[in-house]
């Protein structure tokens, strides 16, 4: 049996009393790419910030490489790489002094910038400041940041953002990549079916806050004809209360 990344189980989180996240169940295997989908406002960011221990769940646990999320979630950040909404950098520094302070702050002392800015398609722009960045560059950068203290679990939400044809494409080589050569567990979410459909082991698809289902690729494309479109709309149909 293969060993977990995260392990879900009866997870809730209410803001002010309404609940986002409902009894929610998922696991994410090793050295596996897991495909987290849902529409807007299904709960997917929420689900990763209580990974990483920025949220507290209100029922339930979240194990993240054996590890409590909130009991240890300090520990998780430092075996743990995420991306997380719009990346915040210190505008007038260069990207080398923004990742030199995020290696800093994990208070790692021997770590490769040039060959991470290289790695994720950034290879001349390292003096430059991040003010000068275009939006595809900064979610460059923000996926070197999560890369370059060497995490053993990736978290990205929505990674593919603001990237053009070539860079999605980069990304996705990248990724697979990183899980081939490193041995790396990758969650992400992606609104761009076709990404996951390229990328994922495995598909977790969150309705109203739950994962109603976790599949194989193989599976939707054995039983849709329409591939992971045709999966995603019948299984999310009847809306989505969080909206
Ligand atoms: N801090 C908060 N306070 C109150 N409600 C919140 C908070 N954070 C998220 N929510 C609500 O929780 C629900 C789930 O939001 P979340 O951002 O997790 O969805 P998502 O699946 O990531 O959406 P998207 O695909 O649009 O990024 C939404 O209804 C959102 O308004």
């Amino acid at each position: 049996m293969n060993e977990t990344a995260v392990t879900i189980r009866g997870l809730t989180k209410a803001f002010g009393g309404r609940e986002v996240i409902r009894n929610c169940s998922m696991t994410v295997e090793k050295g596996s790419i897991y495909g987290f989908m849902g529409k807007n406002g299904a709960g997917k960011t929420t689900v990763f910030k209580i990974l990483l221990g920025l949220l507290q769940p209100t029922a339930g646990a979240a194990t993240v490489l054996g590890m409590d999320s909130v009991k240890q979630n300090l520990d998780i950040l430092k075996r743990t790489g995420s991306l997380i909404e719009t990346p915040i950098f210190y505008e007038h520094l260069s990207a080398t002094e923004n990742l030199q302070i995020h290696l800093d702050y994990m208070g790692i002392t021997n770590s490769d910038i040039i060959g991470t800015l290289e790695m994720v398609g950034l290879p001349k722009v390292g003096a430059q400041p991040v003010s000068t960045f275009s939006l595809g560059m900064r979610q460059r950068l923000a996926i070197a940041r999560a890369l370059i203290h060497k995490p053993e679990l990736l978290i990205l939400d929505e990674p593919v953002n603001g990237l053009d044809p070539v860079g999605i494409r980069e990304m996705r080589e990248l990724l697979c990549n990183l899980v081939k050569e490193r041995e790396i567990t990758i969650l992400l979410s992606s609104h761009i079916l076709s990404e996951i459909e390229q990328t994922a082991n495995r598909i977790g698809v969150i309705v109203n806050g739950t994962v109603v289902q976790e599949v194989i690729p193989q599976e939707i494309r054995k039983r849709y004809a329409g591939g992971l479109e045709e999966y995603f709309m019948t299984i999310t149909k009847g809306g989505n209360e969080n909206e």
